[in-house]
């Protein structure tokens, strides 16, 4: 979203949010290249760095808080069309993606995942039995989840619980060498038990913040590389593979996501 109506205007967080966005390289760089949201050049960055998508390779993706669609948009462009794309958020999408499939809800409700696990079932993207066992064959998971944050550290702790359960949710869906990338708050202290799962189960595990991510914000992102067949053993949680630079990180303060969920909320319509 980057030029919304702004009937909250006058408040003067949000006229400066205004302000930034007007001014910002990234969301001018948006609208230019058809994207409805900055975010699309942090998955761009990630992908560029990291190889998750593959116009060939890559079958099926599902974007955990996809709204309102950057993400699909970069998933579509990098993977190709013929890759099944499944998205979820609270809110609506207002990208145009062919052949995906949206959710509306709380990916952390009972009733969001049923409906889910029936959407994939129906996309055969369920974990399929072998002779060996059980795989997966979802190659790549995104979450950009973040819920409304009011600044203080309950934030990181927030949302390294909604990580948490998304990792745990996407770990019997992802293939071998599938991926696994989310949006975290703080450095690796903040997100012990998620750091530790990461390293676990995927062959590198890494934070990663892009350019396009504010410079103000807390925000990084956990790339967890290549879904190994069956998890390390005795890895204490403070082993570290890949780890970006904690003392970096912690430099980071709070700051303002792209168009957050409370705006859009409040402000549906899209001017161009
Ligand atoms: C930063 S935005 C995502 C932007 C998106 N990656 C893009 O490029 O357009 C974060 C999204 O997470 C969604 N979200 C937060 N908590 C959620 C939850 N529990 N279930 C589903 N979506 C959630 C919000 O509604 C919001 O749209």
């Amino acid at each position: 979203m980057l030029r919304p109506s702004c009937p909250w205007a006058g408040s003067n967080s949000s006229s400066q949010w205004m302000q930034k966005q007007a001014l910002d390289h990234f969301v001018l760089e948006a609208r230019r290249k058809g994207y409805v949201a900055r975010s699309a050049f942090k998955l761009s960055y990630l992908d560029d760095r990291f190889h998750l998508l593959d116009k060939t390779r890559t079958k099926a993706v599902i974007d955990l808080g996809c709204s309102p669609g950057g993400w699909c948009q970069v998933v579509r462009e990098r993977a190709g069309d013929s890759c099944l794309l499944v998205g979820v958020d609270l809110l609506p999408v207002k990208a145009t993606i062919n052949n995906a499939v949206f959710l509306q809800g709380d990916f952390t409700s009972a009733a969001l995942q049923g409906r889910l696990h029936a959407q994939l079932d129906e996309l055969q993207l369920l974990p399929r039995r072998r002779l060996a066992g059980v795989e997966g064959v979802v190659d790549l998971i995104t979450s950009d989840m973040c819920p409304n944050r009011t600044g203080g550290s309950e934030d990181r702790q927030r949302i390294a619980e909604l990580n948490l359960r998304a990792l745990q949710f996407s770990l019997p869906l992802l293939r071998e060498g599938g991926h696994f990338v989310c949006k975290v708050l703080g450095s690796r202290a903040s997100y012990p038990d998620l750091w530790h799962a990461a390293t676990r189960h995927f062959l590198t595990a890494q934070a990663c913040k892009p350019p396009a991510s504010r410079a103000q914000s807390d925000e990084f992102f956990l790339v967890a590389h290549s879904r190994l067949a069956a998890p390390r053993k005795g890895l204490s949680p403070s082993a570290s593979v890949g780890l970006g630079s904690a003392q970096q990180q912690s430099q980071h303060t709070y700051g303002l996501d792209d168009w957050p969920g409370f705006a859009r909320r409040r402000s549906p319509k899209r001017r161009h």
